[in-house]
């Protein structure tokens, strides 16, 4: 059957605004699929295309499901060529997308699962800025699943990379990108296990909002239309910069993954703040006092340079992007600050780097 006529009840007018992609990653078996489906159906208002990325045998699906305001589930198939979407992100990342896409008015919501061993970081860039798909979707957060009664096996620990102690693994790279946490499971352990496991999350993602489920149910508003991409969300903006306040710098765990805060001189120079950005970001030059070389993966941060402006800073590994904020600006909380997670994180050091960068000592 032709998959357009499946779906006629969701034909519907909707805007042409970019359609806002939640990526909803976890380890194993945490809770994403409960996740997905307590969406699908507690959720009313928004149609829902959903992207599953799943290993098959030798080749890899991305399922399409469009659901309507009463309920009305139908299911498309959208077969990929060649790899998983983690893999081969561009490629059929981009073509699922844009395969949705000519289905536009179909839906007007797009949930992505990531497989459990995924780094949300590609496929989260992809769906951040991407020329290709032009103005069609943006992100609007990342959510990540944690179990509460296993996380302390893997979360931090060198379980599935015991070749090489300096990389994260999939576990902790999730946490560390994910703007929302949801702590599930936790029907399955006390009390105490619950908060050390908080507290180590805390510890390498300062700046997530940590949220205890059962059966990964949650209060939709606290993990749809986050807006974490968009600099106008100035609550989000206060909220982050209020939890990674409370976690600086404390890492508990042997990788060294951290957030710590740099406060930024109001009134920096634009030039000073993108040289300092792009060298800790590009020129993989940045080390710890022992000389362990730092990764970032994270950044957001609010700026108030020297003419006047505010712009959000965020970055995703590799790539940045200022964003001007013009409105509720007050709001904002005072003064300019960066929040990096990444690992060996040396606040003297970042302090030291960024201060030559104000100094103009590097151009
Ligand atoms: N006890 C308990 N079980 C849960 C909870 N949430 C999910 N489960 C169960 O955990 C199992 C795995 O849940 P899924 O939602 O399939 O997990 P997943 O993250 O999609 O798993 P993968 O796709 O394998 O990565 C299922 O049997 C769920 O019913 C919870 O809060 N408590």
């Amino acid at each position: 059957m032709d998959s357009d006529d499946e779906i006629p009840l969701l034909v519907t007018a909707t805007t042409l605004d970019p359609v806002p992609v939640t990526i909803i990653t976890g380890y194993l078996g945490c809770g994403k699929t409960t996740l997905l489906n307590y969406i699908l159906t507690e959720q009313h208002s928004k149609k829902i295309a959903v992207i599953l990325n799943e290993f098959g045998e030798g080749d890899t699906m991305e399922k399409s499901v469009a659901i309507g305001e009463k309920g009305n589930l139908c299911e498309e198939w959208l077969e990929l060529q060649n790899g998983c979407l983690c893999c081969s992100v561009k490629d059929n990342g981009v073509k699922a997308i844009e395969n949705l896409m000519s289905k536009r008015g179909k839906f007007d919501y797009i949930l992505l699962e990531t497989t459990g061993l995924a780094d949300p970081g590609p496929i989260a860039k992809l769906f951040w800025i991407d020329t290709e798909l032009g103005s069609d979707v943006h992100l609007d957060g990342i959510v990540c699943v944690i179990d509460s009664k296993n996380a302390n096996k893997y979360l931090g620990g060198t379980l599935l990379d015991e070749s090489n102690s300096d990389t994260i693994n999939p576990s902790t790279r999730q946490v560390a990108l994910a703007d929302i946490i949801l702590v599930n499971k936790i029907d399955l352990v006390d009390r105490q296990t619950l908060d050390m496991l908080k507290t180590k999350i805390r510890s390498i993602n300062g700046s997530a909002e940590i949220i205890e489920t059962t059966n990964s149910k949650v209060d939709l508003n606290k993990i749809l239309d986050l807006k974490s991409y968009t600099p106008s969300n100035n609550v989000r903006i206060d909220e982050m910069i209020r939890n990674a306040e409370s976690s600086d710098g404390k890492s508990h765990i042997h990788q060294n993954i951290s957030t710590v805060t740099l406060e930024i001189p109001d009134g920096i120079l634009r030039k000073s703040l993108d040289t300092f950005v792009c060298k800790i970001l590009w020129e993989n030059l940045l080390k710890d006092s022992k000389g362990n070389l730092s990764e970032i993966v994270r950044m957001k941060g609010v700026i108030r340079f020297s003419d006047g402006s505010t712009a959000a800073v965020q970055s995703v590994y590799d790539m940045y992007e200022f964003q001007e904020i013009t409105e509720n600006l007050c709001e904002v909380p005072p003064g300019s600050r960066i929040i990096l997670i990444g690992t060996f994180l040396d606040k003297t050091e970042l302090s030291h780097l960024l201060d030559k960068c104000i100094d103009l000592r590097y151009d």
